[in-house]
Protein backbone atom coordinates (compact mmCIF):
# COMPACT_ATOMS: atom_id res chain seq x y z
CA UNK A 1 0.00 0.00 0.00
CA UNK A 2 0.58 3.55 -0.17
CA UNK A 3 2.32 5.42 2.85
CA UNK A 4 -0.49 7.82 2.05
CA UNK A 5 -3.83 7.61 0.42
CA UNK A 6 -6.56 10.56 0.16
CA UNK A 7 -9.96 9.20 -0.68
CA UNK A 8 -12.82 11.16 -1.72
CA UNK A 9 -11.44 13.55 0.84
CA UNK A 10 -13.24 17.06 1.31
CA UNK A 11 -12.64 19.55 4.47
CA UNK A 12 -13.74 22.49 4.97
CA UNK A 13 -14.04 25.37 8.12
CA UNK A 14 -17.75 25.65 9.57
CA UNK A 15 -19.85 23.91 7.09
CA UNK A 16 -17.92 25.69 3.68
CA UNK A 17 -16.22 23.09 1.62
CA UNK A 18 -12.62 24.41 0.68
CA UNK A 19 -11.33 21.46 -0.89
CA UNK A 20 -13.50 18.12 -2.35
CA UNK A 21 -13.42 14.87 -3.93
CA UNK A 22 -9.64 14.80 -3.23
CA UNK A 23 -7.94 11.49 -4.51
CA UNK A 24 -4.41 10.85 -4.58
CA UNK A 25 -1.33 8.71 -3.22
CA UNK A 26 1.92 9.08 -1.99
CA UNK A 27 4.19 6.25 -2.27
CA UNK A 28 7.73 4.97 -1.00
CA UNK A 29 10.28 7.60 -2.04
CA UNK A 30 8.04 9.93 -4.22
CA UNK A 31 8.65 13.34 -4.04
CA UNK A 32 4.96 15.23 -4.36
CA UNK A 33 4.75 19.23 -4.83
CA UNK A 34 1.33 20.47 -3.60
CA UNK A 35 0.71 23.86 -6.43
CA UNK A 36 -2.68 25.81 -6.46
CA UNK A 37 -3.04 29.31 -6.20
CA UNK A 38 -3.66 31.49 -3.05
CA UNK A 39 -6.48 29.87 -0.96
CA UNK A 40 -6.64 26.87 -2.95
CA UNK A 41 -6.82 25.02 0.14
CA UNK A 42 -3.00 24.02 0.29
CA UNK A 43 -2.35 24.21 3.92
CA UNK A 44 -6.08 23.11 4.80
CA UNK A 45 -4.63 19.72 3.07
CA UNK A 46 -1.46 19.61 5.24
CA UNK A 47 -3.57 19.82 8.72
CA UNK A 48 -5.63 17.50 7.85
CA UNK A 49 -2.91 15.15 6.58
CA UNK A 50 -0.77 15.90 9.62
CA UNK A 51 -3.93 15.11 12.03
CA UNK A 52 -4.71 18.68 12.85
CA UNK A 53 -7.66 19.05 10.57
CA UNK A 54 -10.99 16.18 10.63
CA UNK A 55 -12.19 15.68 7.41
CA UNK A 56 -15.32 16.35 6.14
CA UNK A 57 -15.86 13.14 4.17
CA UNK A 58 -13.51 10.43 2.82
CA UNK A 59 -10.58 9.47 4.28
CA UNK A 60 -7.16 9.46 4.58
CA UNK A 61 -5.52 6.41 5.22
CA UNK A 62 -1.66 5.65 6.16
CA UNK A 63 0.43 2.91 5.09
CA UNK A 64 4.24 0.88 4.42
CA UNK A 65 4.49 1.65 8.26
CA UNK A 66 3.44 5.24 8.20
CA UNK A 67 1.88 6.56 11.53
CA UNK A 68 0.22 9.61 11.37
CA UNK A 69 2.10 11.65 14.37
CA UNK A 70 5.89 10.05 12.45
CA UNK A 71 5.63 12.72 9.60
CA UNK A 72 8.51 15.30 9.66
CA UNK A 73 6.97 17.95 9.19
CA UNK A 74 8.56 21.59 8.71
CA UNK A 75 5.62 24.34 8.84
CA UNK A 76 5.22 27.80 7.44
CA UNK A 77 7.23 30.15 8.11
CA UNK A 78 5.74 32.58 10.98
CA UNK A 79 7.41 35.39 13.59
CA UNK A 80 6.77 33.53 16.19
CA UNK A 81 9.47 30.92 14.87
CA UNK A 82 11.36 33.47 13.45
CA UNK A 83 12.45 34.43 17.08
CA UNK A 84 12.14 31.31 19.14
CA UNK A 85 14.60 31.78 22.08
CA UNK A 86 16.09 28.64 22.07
CA UNK A 87 19.04 27.17 20.87
CA UNK A 88 20.02 25.13 17.80
CA UNK A 89 20.53 21.78 19.71
CA UNK A 90 17.08 22.34 21.42
CA UNK A 91 15.07 23.32 18.36
CA UNK A 92 16.87 20.29 16.42
CA UNK A 93 15.89 17.90 19.94
CA UNK A 94 12.47 18.85 20.35
CA UNK A 95 11.98 16.83 16.80
CA UNK A 96 11.89 13.95 18.98
CA UNK A 97 9.23 14.86 21.41
CA UNK A 98 6.06 13.17 19.82
CA UNK A 99 8.33 9.80 19.82
CA UNK A 100 9.49 10.80 23.11
CA UNK A 101 5.26 10.44 24.02
CA UNK A 102 5.14 10.76 27.85
CA UNK A 103 8.80 9.95 29.22
CA UNK A 104 9.91 13.43 30.74
CA UNK A 105 13.83 13.42 29.53
CA UNK A 106 14.98 12.69 26.15
CA UNK A 107 17.18 9.72 25.64
CA UNK A 108 20.49 8.87 24.40
CA UNK A 109 18.81 7.50 21.35
CA UNK A 110 17.13 10.94 20.89
CA UNK A 111 20.07 13.52 20.95
CA UNK A 112 22.25 11.07 19.20
CA UNK A 113 19.75 11.50 16.40
CA UNK A 114 19.82 15.22 16.80
CA UNK A 115 23.58 14.99 16.58
CA UNK A 116 23.64 12.56 13.68
CA UNK A 117 21.16 14.98 11.78
CA UNK A 118 22.40 18.56 12.65
CA UNK A 119 26.07 16.57 10.94
CA UNK A 120 23.91 15.50 8.16
CA UNK A 121 22.51 19.12 7.51
CA UNK A 122 26.01 20.76 7.89
CA UNK A 123 25.04 22.87 11.05
CA UNK A 124 27.04 20.79 13.94
CA UNK A 125 28.89 24.01 14.25
CA UNK A 126 25.51 26.30 14.75
CA UNK A 127 24.75 23.84 18.00
CA UNK A 128 24.86 26.38 20.85
CA UNK A 129 23.57 29.53 18.82
CA UNK A 130 20.32 30.69 19.33
CA UNK A 131 18.14 30.35 17.13
CA UNK A 132 16.78 33.48 16.13
CA UNK A 133 19.97 35.14 15.69
CA UNK A 134 20.38 32.39 12.69
CA UNK A 135 19.93 33.50 8.78
CA UNK A 136 17.23 32.28 7.02
CA UNK A 137 18.74 29.86 5.22
CA UNK A 138 19.91 28.30 8.22
CA UNK A 139 16.78 28.60 10.46
CA UNK A 140 15.46 26.37 8.03
CA UNK A 141 18.40 23.61 7.87
CA UNK A 142 17.67 23.54 11.23
CA UNK A 143 14.09 23.30 11.03
CA UNK A 144 14.59 20.46 8.21
CA UNK A 145 17.29 18.52 11.18
CA UNK A 146 13.94 18.77 13.54
CA UNK A 147 11.65 17.65 10.86
CA UNK A 148 14.44 14.69 10.19
CA UNK A 149 14.33 13.52 13.65
CA UNK A 150 10.77 12.96 14.06
CA UNK A 151 10.21 10.41 10.60
CA UNK A 152 11.92 7.53 8.35
CA UNK A 153 9.52 7.88 6.01
CA UNK A 154 8.06 11.28 5.04
CA UNK A 155 8.69 14.59 5.23
CA UNK A 156 6.11 17.19 4.82
CA UNK A 157 7.24 20.77 3.52
CA UNK A 158 4.86 23.63 3.81
CA UNK A 159 6.46 26.54 1.49
CA UNK A 160 10.02 25.96 2.55
CA UNK A 161 11.79 28.07 0.32
CA UNK A 162 9.73 31.98 1.58
CA UNK A 163 12.13 34.57 1.63
CA UNK A 164 15.04 32.72 0.82
CA UNK A 165 17.17 34.25 -1.75
CA UNK A 166 17.74 32.44 -5.10
CA UNK A 167 21.40 30.49 -4.29
CA UNK A 168 20.28 29.55 -0.62
CA UNK A 169 16.81 28.49 -2.39
CA UNK A 170 18.76 26.17 -4.66
CA UNK A 171 20.97 24.85 -1.80
CA UNK A 172 17.75 23.87 -0.06
CA UNK A 173 16.38 22.18 -3.18
CA UNK A 174 19.50 20.04 -3.76
CA UNK A 175 19.19 19.06 0.01
CA UNK A 176 16.13 17.70 -0.05
CA UNK A 177 16.30 15.82 -3.38
CA UNK A 178 20.13 14.15 -1.64
CA UNK A 179 17.59 13.28 1.14
CA UNK A 180 14.94 11.85 -1.20
CA UNK A 181 17.47 9.95 -3.56
CA UNK A 182 19.91 8.61 -0.60
CA UNK A 183 17.78 8.26 2.43
CA UNK A 184 14.89 7.08 0.50
CA UNK A 185 12.70 9.49 2.41
CA UNK A 186 9.44 10.68 0.62
CA UNK A 187 8.96 14.20 0.72
CA UNK A 188 5.49 16.70 0.41
CA UNK A 189 6.22 20.06 -0.68
CA UNK A 190 3.62 23.22 -0.51
CA UNK A 191 5.60 25.38 -3.16
CA UNK A 192 4.41 28.54 -5.15
CA UNK A 193 7.50 27.45 -7.05
CA UNK A 194 6.32 25.88 -10.06
CA UNK A 195 9.00 25.92 -12.27
CA UNK A 196 11.43 23.89 -9.51
CA UNK A 197 8.45 22.22 -8.28
CA UNK A 198 8.30 20.57 -11.57
CA UNK A 199 12.36 20.45 -11.96
CA UNK A 200 12.95 18.65 -9.16
CA UNK A 201 9.31 16.46 -8.00
CA UNK A 202 8.41 13.21 -9.09
CA UNK A 203 4.45 14.01 -8.73
CA UNK A 204 2.26 16.95 -8.63
CA UNK A 205 -0.97 17.53 -7.34
CA UNK A 206 -2.58 20.54 -8.70
CA UNK A 207 -4.94 21.85 -6.53
CA UNK A 208 -8.30 24.25 -7.14
CA UNK A 209 -10.83 23.45 -4.73
CA UNK A 210 -10.59 19.70 -6.05
CA UNK A 211 -7.83 17.97 -8.04
CA UNK A 212 -6.63 19.92 -11.13
CA UNK A 213 -4.14 17.54 -11.95
CA UNK A 214 -2.75 14.65 -10.06
CA UNK A 215 0.40 12.66 -11.61
CA UNK A 216 4.00 12.16 -12.91
CA UNK A 217 5.68 15.47 -12.94
CA UNK A 218 6.61 15.35 -16.45
CA UNK A 219 3.33 14.63 -17.76
CA UNK A 220 2.14 17.75 -15.84
CA UNK A 221 4.33 19.89 -18.11
CA UNK A 222 1.96 18.82 -21.05
CA UNK A 223 -1.23 18.59 -19.32
CA UNK A 224 -4.01 21.38 -19.72
CA UNK A 225 -3.34 22.51 -15.92
CA UNK A 226 -0.03 22.40 -16.20
CA UNK A 227 0.62 24.12 -19.30
CA UNK A 228 -1.87 27.25 -17.78
CA UNK A 229 0.07 27.27 -14.77
CA UNK A 230 3.48 27.21 -16.14
CA UNK A 231 2.37 30.29 -18.68
CA UNK A 232 2.48 28.39 -21.92
CA UNK A 233 -0.88 28.82 -22.41
N1 LIG B 1 -9.09 28.72 10.20
C1 LIG B 1 -9.84 29.01 9.14
N2 LIG B 1 -11.15 29.33 9.28
C2 LIG B 1 -11.93 29.61 8.19
N3 LIG B 1 -11.48 29.62 6.92
C3 LIG B 1 -10.19 29.31 6.72
C4 LIG B 1 -9.30 28.99 7.80
N4 LIG B 1 -8.08 28.71 7.29
C5 LIG B 1 -8.20 28.86 5.96
N5 LIG B 1 -9.45 29.21 5.61
C6 LIG B 1 -9.96 29.44 4.24
O1 LIG B 1 -9.79 28.25 3.50
C7 LIG B 1 -9.37 28.55 2.17
C8 LIG B 1 -8.08 27.79 1.85
O2 LIG B 1 -7.03 28.31 2.66
P1 LIG B 1 -5.60 27.63 2.71
O3 LIG B 1 -4.77 28.42 3.67
O4 LIG B 1 -5.73 26.19 2.90
O5 LIG B 1 -5.10 27.89 1.20
P2 LIG B 1 -3.63 27.81 0.60
O6 LIG B 1 -3.79 27.17 -0.75
O7 LIG B 1 -2.71 27.16 1.55
O8 LIG B 1 -3.27 29.36 0.43
P3 LIG B 1 -1.84 30.09 0.35
O9 LIG B 1 -1.22 29.66 -0.93
O10 LIG B 1 -2.20 31.53 0.36
O11 LIG B 1 -1.04 29.67 1.58
C9 LIG B 1 -9.26 30.06 2.07
O12 LIG B 1 -10.43 30.57 1.49
C10 LIG B 1 -9.13 30.49 3.51
O13 LIG B 1 -9.68 31.77 3.70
Amino acid sequence: MALIKCENVSIGYEGQTVVRDLNFEIGQGDYLCIVGENGSGKSTLVKSLLGLKAVDSGKIEFGDGLKQKEIGYLPQQNDFQKDFPASVYEVVLSGRLNSRGFRPFYTATDKAEAAEKMEMLGITDLRGQCFRDLSGGQKQRVLLARALCATKKLLLLDEPVTGLDPIVTAEFYQLIQKINRESGIAVVMVSHDIESAVEYASHILHLQETVLYFGKASQYKKSRAGKAFLGGE
